[in-house]
């Protein structure tokens, strides 16, 4: 009998230890087994049990009662109970009238945990649970907020740093525009030649006055241009509208050196012409005319034809220039004799235009500036030397009808409308509408005393004669350095014009 006791009261402890965290059972006699973390764990007779995270029993449990580590209110919400603290129970140890089977085992003098406390058990699992599934389900609520802030935040800064970024991209894409812009739209119109027709045409001194009016001609009539200049006297500005261009390049090099390109044809127009730029330097203007192809002869015969063949002071200041031209094309003829080259031989007579230098330093930039800017014209001399003055675009006309022609003889460009110096002074202070008064200096040295061509031949062979009144040409003129002077007083400079080399008691040589 106290066999079959023990035993159920072995069953109802395993039975609640295996359930239950916190369960004590005491019996006296019988060892006890309770459920731990680690597992099942037996214990003596009559020990005390408790759980590992229960408080410290208050004080040893009586024999024979059964007590629990209450968690939770108690039945009746009489407030908490301290933790360990028995809780009494009432029910029947089996022997002492208990039911068995519906109270389990209550040995005598312990307390039996009724269908309330199991009731009261239940619900606090319940509880349990529920708020663990409450606790989680706010942590991963917390989670998600922090996340999506973060991502907010995130979103909110990038969107910042996006917004600073585009105002300072902003202007700089408006300027790429600008120059996409002055880049498509800048070229003149340019006429298409077939690869037939087109020619790769080499320009020494392209950038100078005659040189970069002759390149635009032949840019806008379709060909390929290669300009050479060493800036001595020539400008990129006069050439600038033309960079980038496909059909266009521009090579700074000095012709002195030699230059290896494939072309088909060659204006070789490298050499400064003003008086003061050649005198300047006159071994370099001498080295520049020994390959050159121009040459400009002063005249014994009046009016010079191609047959003349010149008058000039070989040891003269003038003679690096005069004597470099001569030289030149005796070069020309005897490469054309000896090694069969083409030449065509262009006797260039005064020029004048838009792109002259502003310190070009001869008679009609000099006029005209002096005029413009209210100061005395200097005709040096008496001012009756005479000149015959073209305008550079029928100049340059007629090197390309001369080029494009079978003439390799010399042919004379320039326009026989004959004046004297002092005519010029008096007409360029009319066109400009100055009062400069005309201030006459001593004579320049080895000053041509008559010019003017004779173009008998260019107009039978190649068709050609000016066509630009003086007038018209000088006006043109005139706009062009009245709008160099507005851009060099913006810039802070104003040339003054050059003075030529006077001359010093001799007599020119006529
Ligand atoms: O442009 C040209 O084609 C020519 O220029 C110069 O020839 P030149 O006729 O002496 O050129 P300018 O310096 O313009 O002189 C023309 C005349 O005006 C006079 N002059 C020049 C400048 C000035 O301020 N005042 C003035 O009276 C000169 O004494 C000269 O009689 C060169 O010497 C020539 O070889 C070249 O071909």
């Amino acid at each position: 009998m106290m066999r079959r006791h023990e035993e159920a009261f072995r069953m109802h402890c395993r039975k609640r230890s295996a359930t239950q965290l916190g369960h004590a059972c005491v019996h006296p006699g019988l060892s006890a087994t309770t459920r731990s973390p680690t597992g099942l764990r037996s214990h003596p007779p009559g020990a005390t049990i408790r759980h590992p995270a229960a408080s410290p029993l208050p004080s040893p449990q009586p024999r024979g009662a059964c007590a629990m580590t209450a968690v939770g209110r108690q039945s009746g919400g009489r407030g908490r109970r301290a933790r360990g603290a028995p809780l009494r129970l009432r029910g029947r140890f089996p022997g002492s009238g208990a039911e068995p089977g519906r109270a389990g085992c209550v040995p005598p003098g312990m307390v039996s945990k009724g269908p309330l406390l199991r009731l009261l058990t239940a619900i606090n699992r319940r509880r349990m649970k529920l708020l663990t599934g409450l606790a989680f389900v706010a942590y991963v609520a917390s989670v998600w907020g922090n996340f999506v802030n973060m991502r907010s935040l995130q979103e909110n800064g990038d969107q910042k740093v996006e917004s600073k970024i585009e105002e300072a991209v902003a202007p700089l894409r408006e300027k790429i525009r600008d120059l996409e812009k002055s880049f498509t739209q800048k070229y003149p119109p340019v006429k298409f030649l077939s690869e037939k027709d087109r020619k790769r045409i080499l320009i020494t001194g392209g950038a100078g006055f005659v040189g970069s009016h002759l390149t635009d001609k032949l840019m806008m009539d379709g060909h390929e241009v290669t300009v050479v200049d060493n800036f001595f006297t020539g400008r990129k500005r006069n050439v600038e509208h033309w960079i980038g261009h496909e059909n266009f390049e521009l090579i700074n090099h000095d012709v002195v050196e030699p230059l290896y390109i494939e072309v088909d044809q060659i204006y070789h127009l490298a050499s400064p012409a003003s008086p003061p730029n050649y005198m300047y330097n006159p071994i370099k203007t001498l080295k520049t005319n020994t390959i050159g192809t121009l040459n400009m002869l002063d005249p014994e015969v009046h009016p010079q034809n191609e047959d003349y063949w010149g008058h000039v002071n070989p040891i003269g200041p003038r003679a690096c220039y005069d004597e470099g031209k001569r030289v030149a094309e005796t070069m020309c003829y005897a490469y054309m004799k000896q090694e069969g080259v083409e030449v065509r031989v262009a006797r260039i007579f005064n020029t004048f235009g838009p792109r002259m230098h502003m310190n070009d330093g001869r008679v009609v930039s000099n006029f005209i500036l002096q005029a413009l800017q209210g100061e005395a014209l200097t005709v040096y001399g008496p001012g009756t030397q005479t000149r015959a003055f073209q305008y550079v675009s029928d100049l340059v006309n007629g090197l390309v009808a001369l080029m494009n022609s079978n003439v390799s003889s010399p042919v004379n460009l320039g326009n026989p409308e004959e004046h004297t110096i002092l005519e010029f002074a008096q007409l360029i202070k009319k066109l400009v509408g100055s009062e400069s008064e005309i201030q006459f200096l001593s004579e320049a040295q080895d000053d041509p005393q008559k010019r003017k061509p004779d173009i008998r031949k260019a107009k039978l062979l190649l068709g050609w004669e000016p066509v630009v009144p003086l007038e018209e040409g000088l006006n043109k003129a005139i706009h062009y350095f009245r709008k160099e002077l507005e851009y060099q007083a913006n810039n802070q400079y104003i040339p003054k014009p050059k003075p030529a080399r006077m001359k010093k008691g001799r007599t020119r040589h006529n």
